[in-house]
């Protein structure tokens, strides 16, 4: 179907992202149709594209649960890149655990047989939810005690060892990013415990009073959307001779509700916050780390983010503002 891209466009990747209607899949496919041309990449869903995303470059439906479906995807459209992005976060996971665990672990699995299957290259992000209460939390090292606690975690640490495992035992060229929580201006969070880092600025565009789910000092690593675009990109086109390992902290800042809520308050000085306790998102959040150490990352392939929390804050308004007047 989209096998008419131009010869230029042959010579790069052929990439499908699963999962990628979420918060971060459509900004991954914008980047990469930008780097590789747009006929190269699709995403895929089982949701239903918005118009914008559906003419935006080539979409296709893949249930990742559906092994048959998934493998024809993968050879009709000759891909050689897999961005495996499908997953229940961990708040909502913690609310369905049987569509979790199916999800996030029968999935990973078809994934991993048809990239080793097919010779592709395969990123699977992993997350600071891989840690638990045991690991070291401020910083937490890329290798520690990791024994979490929800089925989102269980489920990543299991890619991860899943994905190394393929790589040592067959060859398969796994690559994976333990991503802090995601600040996105122009797509909604899945469903996680970072979630409400998000919705403070929605709220504080909208209605000037915020009410936090997460108490004032619960401090978590964050990250802006295009830092973790950035980095993704890059640690899939690094020499494979660099990666020293296959799965890497990456890290940009760290805060507390409390800490954003005053830097919001520097552009919305009305705004009113407000803590109403989520105790399943608190007991995530207290079990996972405070601080990231991504010294590995920084070091084998030359991790750099861009944005810190003012740098951050200022680009969501300046985003969220110019929408607003839009
Ligand atoms: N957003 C973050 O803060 C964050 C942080 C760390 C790691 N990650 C990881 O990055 C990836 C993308 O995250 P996101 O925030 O975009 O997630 P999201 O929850 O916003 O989107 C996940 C997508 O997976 C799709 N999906 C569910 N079941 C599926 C199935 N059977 N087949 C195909 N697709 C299915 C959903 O429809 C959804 O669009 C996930 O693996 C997530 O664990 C995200
Ligand atoms: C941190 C991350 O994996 C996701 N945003 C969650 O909170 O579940």
């Amino acid at each position: 179907m989209w096998d008419s891209f131009s010869f230029s466009e042959s010579d790069h990747p052929r990439v499908l992202i699963t999962g990628g209607l979420g918060q971060l899949g459509v900004g991954l496919a914008k980047l990469l149709r930008k780097r590789f041309g747009r006929n190269n990449v699709i995403l895929s869903d089982i949701r239903k594209p918005a118009d914008n995303v559906f003419y935006s470059g080539p979409f296709i439906y893949t249930d990742i649960l559906d092994y048959k479906n998934l493998r024809e995807i993968v050879v009709n459209n000759r891909i050689t890149w897999l961005f495996h992005y499908s997953a229940l976060l961990s708040a909502v996971g913690e609310a369905n655990v049987p569509l979790a665990r199916a999800v996030n672990i029968t999935g990973l699995h078809n994934v991993l047989d048809i990239a080793a299957e097919h010779n592709l290259r395969l990123f699977v992000p992993s997350t600071i939810g891989a840690f638990g209460p045991t690991s070291p939390r401020d910083p937490t090292p890329d290798l520690c005690i990791q024994r979490p606690r929800t089925i989102y975690g269980v489920s990543k640490v299991h890619a991860e060892l899943m994905g190394e495992y393929y790589h040592y035992r067959y060859g398969l060229d796994f690559r994976c990013l333990r991503y802090p929580g995601i600040i996105s201006a122009d797509s909604q969070p899945g469903g996680g415990t970072t979630d409400y880092a998000v919705q403070i600025f929605h709220d504080a565009i909208k209605t000037g009073k915020f009410q936090c789910n997460l108490k004032p000092d619960t401090r978590l690593p964050m990250m802006y959307i295009d830092d973790c675009l950035k980095a993704t990109l890059e640690v899939m086109e690094a020499p494979s001779e660099t990666l020293s390992m296959r799965t890497y902290n990456i890290s940009a800042m760290s805060f507390t509700p409390e800490e954003l809520a005053q830097e919001v308050q520097k552009h919305v000085p009305e705004l009113q916050v407000t803590y109403k306790v989520d105790d399943v998102r608190q007991a995530i959040a207290d079990s996972w780390p405070m601080n990231f150490d991504d010294r590995n990352a920084r070091r084998d392939w030359g991790w750099k983010h861009d944005y810190d929390l003012p740098e951050l804050v200022t680009t969501m308004f300046n985003f969220l503002g110019e929408e607003s007047r839009s």
